[in-house]
């Protein structure tokens, strides 16, 4: 008999984004370029586009619930990850229902403040995070100002970003990504520590553009894709950095502030040159 399920299948479990950039949009984009079936299960919706968020709304807990049992009953997930989770009852609910089903390994974005400035996530949701949900985390992928958060203090340099990933490692998580989209230098470098104790940092030359909504979104997305793909964690993170790169320096003219990345761009580099 065929096996309904044998396509890889992978879940995004976030927000939404009205302005289709990042949230679940960009997730579900980037996991279509990937090669890999997309599914969500919505835990908020914003109101959004590229000049910021104007407001968002939790879904109830029980309808989150039941769109993770909806998952369960008919796929066959492969990977997952989380991005906005609202505040602590949603970081709750998100926790018991992956404790509950396997859905393979799950990456951790632990979205706080969106680039346009609003807060995503509640304090009490930061400590929810800090205290319970990375414990699950396969890898988790915080950016500056979320790894400093979850540390509780600042990070000064390169050998403080390898520092904090070994602090966030004790927090819970297997794999840290630390992404260094942040600040304004030539380099853009983000650091990686694994399970097996092994650090490698990924560097680029920084794209001078404010179109970069969705950074975090995408890269995490593109390595959870290569999760579900059969990927060993290393070569999904290092594809994942190739893709957002390819994304960012490819840019589509889209809205008035933080633009969207071009998610099309890894597949097809060269065929957005005259747009
Ligand atoms: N201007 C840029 N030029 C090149 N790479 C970037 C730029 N901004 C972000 N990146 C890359 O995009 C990925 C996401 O990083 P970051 O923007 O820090 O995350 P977040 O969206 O969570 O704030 C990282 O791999 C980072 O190096
Ligand atoms: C629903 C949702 N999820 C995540 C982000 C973070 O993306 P960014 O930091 O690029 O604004 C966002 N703005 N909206």
């Amino acid at each position: 008999m065929n096996d309904v399920n044998s396509f890889p299948q992978a879940l995004t479990i976030a927000g939404t984004d009205s302005g289709g950039g990042a949230g679940i949009m960009a997730d579900m984009k980037t996991m279509q370029e990937c090669g890999v079936f997309s599914t969500a299960v919505v835990v908020a919706v914003t109101a959004q586009n590229t000049i910021g968020v104007q407001n968002f709304q939790a879904i109830s807990p029980k309808l989150i619930s039941e769109q993770f049992a909806s998952l369960n009953d008919d796929f066959k997930i492969k990977a997952c990850k989380t991005g906005m989770l609202a505040d602590a009852e949603h970081v709750e609910v998100v926790y018991d229902n992956l404790k509950k089903y396997d859905f393979g390994p799950f990456v951790l974005d632990p979205v706080m403040i969106a680039k346009g400035g609003s807060q995503l996530l509640s304090d009490e949701g930061i400590d929810a995070i800090k205290n319970k949900l990375i414990k699950l985390a396969t890898l988790v992928t915080p950016n500056m100002p979320e790894a400093e958060r979850l540390i509780g203090s600042k990070i000064e340099s390169q050998s403080g970003m390898l520092v904090a990933a070994k602090k966030i490692q004790d927090l819970g998580a297997k794999n840290v990504l630390i992404k260094g989209g942040h600040g304004d230098s030539e380099m853009v470098r983000d650091v990686v520590l694994l399970e097996n104790g092994e650090s490698f940092k990924m560097s680029s030359k920084r794209v001078h553009t404010i179109r970069t909504h969705g950074t975090g979104d995408t890269i995490s997305s593109a390595i959870v894709s290569r999760l579900a793909l059969g990927d060993d964690m290393k070569s999904a993170i290092l594809y994942g950095k190739d893709f957002v790169e390819a994304a960012i320096k490819n840019t589509i003219q889209v809205g008035h502030g933080h633009g969207p990345l071009n998610h099309w761009a890894y597949n097809a580099e060269g065929a957005f040159d005259e747009i």
